[in-house]
């Protein structure tokens, strides 16, 4: 037999080249596992077949070259390009067949097995093509061996694909190496034990020894499967690092979609469902509703009292009360009811699957019944209670806008009939509450699109050759609505605790306007203001007025305050110490409408006001009754023993002046004088150089 001798280095060189091979199966597994498209996994497939096919071939090549006897060899073209074909092909089967969403213990055996018959053919067919005359003896428990060991390595290497494929091992680059080392191991391990397995006997001749070279062609081919497998691993890596990239940007891009679409649906302070998100659910409530006939009902509620909350202590604890009313209104409903904040303290809850109406009320007892117990935001304990209105579709509405707005206006109901309750829709709540709820919506925005203006009316001497002072009276000339008198909105705005807004902008008007007066040497008067009750229990009421005084460099002693008998005798204690306070802060003082309520002579004496305004009822009786005229007599007699002066109200006609004057009145007002005027015509009535006389100014 001829002796073959092999090259230790050329040994080395196949198994690197098998290593780095099974190395670029494993990562192109991984890849290909990963791709989504149709069409990039058969790109893929047959690159990568491709890669590791020409991969296992060469690693064959080069372990050929290792091998030398002492005649000159060679190999057969044809058969050693089907043994190439035959190596690209169990490749692609293999790459196949790992990257498989599922691969079944089964599938895998008789895979490692085809595998396996594959590459024993592609090496016996390299071998085959060294045409060996006489041919090759085969040692059959050898060549045997050398099949179970192309089976055995390729079971593995495909078990191997399968459980590295997954991007997310760990390890996975560590793990990725040594199963790479065992796989090209036993792939060079079977082609040696194949080599092994033939005996040449001695007088053999390789009859294609002249038809390719393999030397310097085996080495070619080497450096280019080298290339080749380097450039896949590569592009395999930077693809899979480009997809991960992309992918991580996808996803990130879907996690900040899937924020802002929440940020647009839900109130950011509550974390409650916002106005398009409840219109969404009532809209699909309302169609779910009418195909089963069955009824939803809507809750509108209004917390009441909160304005004066927010303002008084901040909007921290605002916001603190508004956190805990949203969470005990989601505790006290069913998972599948829908609470949501329309803004400030508005909330609407849904409710659909209705049984009845009684159940509807049962439910408004329930939402009553959470705002029982103490709030306590910031640690600051209090009680606040909710104006319910209840809307039933398909009863009050057949549209999101029309239950809405029909909640809407019952809720309105219950906050003018004493709050804290709660109360069906029904037909006659009417146009005049639709009107009140506008107001109410659109004072905001009065003060913001300055559609509030300031008129003043004189107040004149009884001899009328002097005004004395004027009372400034608030206007709102509304962009749908016309003229609103304050007669109106006023209540509304004290209801909807907006008085304090308007009544701040009240104060800020009256002194911005003295100011610009005195800057332009004019002559003023005192101003007189009015305040509504709310504002006088405003805690921080003085210090306000005080704060807007000092900006426009106002002095007290320019303005009066006119509160009304009803408020001024009352007796709460926030009203006596606002009447203090402003006393003490050199404001003076007026009892507005006196007459009209009842007064403790007491109280009288103790708050020390400058005027008594009689209302304007009493002065139209005096010259029309006998009784009318006593009680003016009466009330000017006791203003006047209290040291009080007495301004007159509603002064109309020359016989109502008279009378006034000879019972000593101190002032008059009304259209017999003049209107209340806006600002340039009062101040030109002011400043003109004939009659009236501008008296006493403060
Ligand atoms: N808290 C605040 N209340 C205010 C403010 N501005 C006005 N008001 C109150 O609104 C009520 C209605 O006021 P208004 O429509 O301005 O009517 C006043 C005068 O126009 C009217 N008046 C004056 N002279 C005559 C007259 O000869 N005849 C006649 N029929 N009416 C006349 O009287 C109203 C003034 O009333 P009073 O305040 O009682 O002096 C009214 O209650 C206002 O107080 C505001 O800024 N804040």
């Amino acid at each position: 037999m001829l002796q073959p001798t092999y090259s230790l280095a050329l040994i080395i060189a196949s198994l690197t080249i098998a290593t780095l091979a099974s190395y670029t199966s494993l990562h192109l597994t991984g890849r290909i596992a990963t791709v989504s498209g149709k069409n990039q996994r058969l790109y893929w497939l047959t690159g990568g077949a491709i890669a590791m096919g020409l991969g296992i071939w060469c690693m064959h090549f080069v372990g050929m070259l290792s091998f030398s006897l002492p005649i000159p060899l060679g190999y057969d073209f044809g058969l050693t390009a089907a043994s190439l074909v035959i190596a690209v092909l169990v490749s692609f089967f293999a790459l196949h067949l790992v990257t498989r969403e599922k691969v079944s213990l089964s599938r895998l055996f008789s895979s490692g097995i085809m595998m396996g018959a594959g590459i024993a053919a592609m090496h016996y067919t390299g071998m085959a093509a060294m045409r060996m005359n006489p041919a090759i003896q085969w040692h059959p428990g050898i060549f045997t061996l050398s099949i179970l060991i192309a089976v055995g390595a390729s079971t593995a290497a495909l078990w191997l694909m399968v459980r590295l494929r997954h991007q997310r091992e760990k390890h996975l680059l560590l793990r990725r190496i040594v199963a790479a080392l065992v796989m090209g191991i036993a792939i060079t391990g079977m082609h040696y034990t194949g080599m092994a397995a033939a005996d040449f006997p001695l007088g053999s001749v390789c009859t294609v020894a002249s038809e390719i070279s393999p030397n310097w062609l085996a080495l070619t081919i080497a450096g280019l499967t080298f290339g080749i497998l380097t450039i896949t691993l590569m592009l395999s890596i930077l693809d899979a690092r480009l997809e991960m990239r992309t992918n991580e940007y996808v996803k990130s891009l879907t996690t900040v979609n899937a924020k802002l679409h929440h940020q647009a649906m839900h109130d950011a302070l509550t974390g409650l469902p916002n106005r398009s998100l409840l219109f969404e659910r009532v809209r699909h409530a309302l169609v779910a509703a009418e195909r089963a006939r069955a009824r939803v009902a809507l809750y509108f509620i209004d917390l009441d009292g909160f304005k004066a909350i927010n303002d008084s202590l901040g909007h921290a604890v605002g916001d603190a009360l508004l956190q805990e009313v949203a969470a005990r209104l989601q505790q006290s409903l069913r998972k599948e009811d829908t609470v949501a904040r329309l803004g400030g303290d508005e909330f609407v809850i849904l409710v659909e699957g209705l049984p009845d109406v009684g159940m509807a009320g049962h439910i408004a007892e329930k939402l009553l019944e959470c705002f029982h117990d103490e709030f306590v935001p910031h640690q600051l304990g209090m009680r606040i209670s909710p104006s319910i209105g209840i809307a039933i579709y398909p009863d009050d509405g057949k549209s999101v806008d029309e239950l809405i707005s029909h909640a809407d206006a019952a809720m309105y109901e219950v906050k003018t009939s004493g709050r804290n309750n709660y109360r069906f829709f029904e037909a006659a709540m009417n146009a005049s509450t639709r009107r009140a709820i506008d107001i109410q919506r659109s004072l905001p925005a009065a003060i913001q699109n300055d559609e509030l203006f300031l008129v003043y009316q004189p107040k004149f001497s009884c001899d009328r050759t002097h005004i004395l002072g004027a009372e400034a009276l608030l206007r709102w000339r509304h962009p749908k609505l016309g003229m609103i008198s304050p007669a109106e909105f006023i209540p509304i705005a004290e209801r909807s605790g907006q008085i304090l807004e308007v009544g701040r902008w009240v104060i800020e008007e009256v002194c911005r306007q003295l100011q610009e007066w005195q800057t332009a040497g004019l002559e003023t008067v005192r101003i007189a203001i009015n305040l509504s009750q709310i504002q006088m229990r405003s805690a921080r009421i003085v210090e306000d007025i005080l704060g807007i005084t000092v900006k426009h460099q106002i002095a007290p002693a320019k303005l009066m305050f006119e509160i009304t008998e009803t408020v001024a005798m009352q007796n709460a204690v926030e009203t006596m110490q606002t009447i203090e306070k402003l006393q003490q802060a050199g404001f003076e003082l007026a009892i507005d409408d006196f007459g009209t309520g009842y007064s403790s002579l007491s109280y009288l004496q103790q708050f020390g006001v400058q005027q008594m305004k009689v209302d304007r009822s009493f002065i139209h009786n005096m010259a029309i009754s006998p009784k009318g005229y006593s009680i003016v007599v009466a009330i000017i007699q006791l203003a006047h023993s209290l040291g009080i002066e007495v301004v007159a109200e509603g002064v109309e006609t020359e016989e109502q002046l008279s009378l006034l004057q000879d019972l000593d009145c101190d002032q008059t007002q009304g259209y017999l004088h003049s209107p209340p005027l806006e600002g340039n015509a009062f101040i030109d009535l002011l400043n003109q150089p004939f009659a009236p006389v501008v008296g006493v100014a403060a």
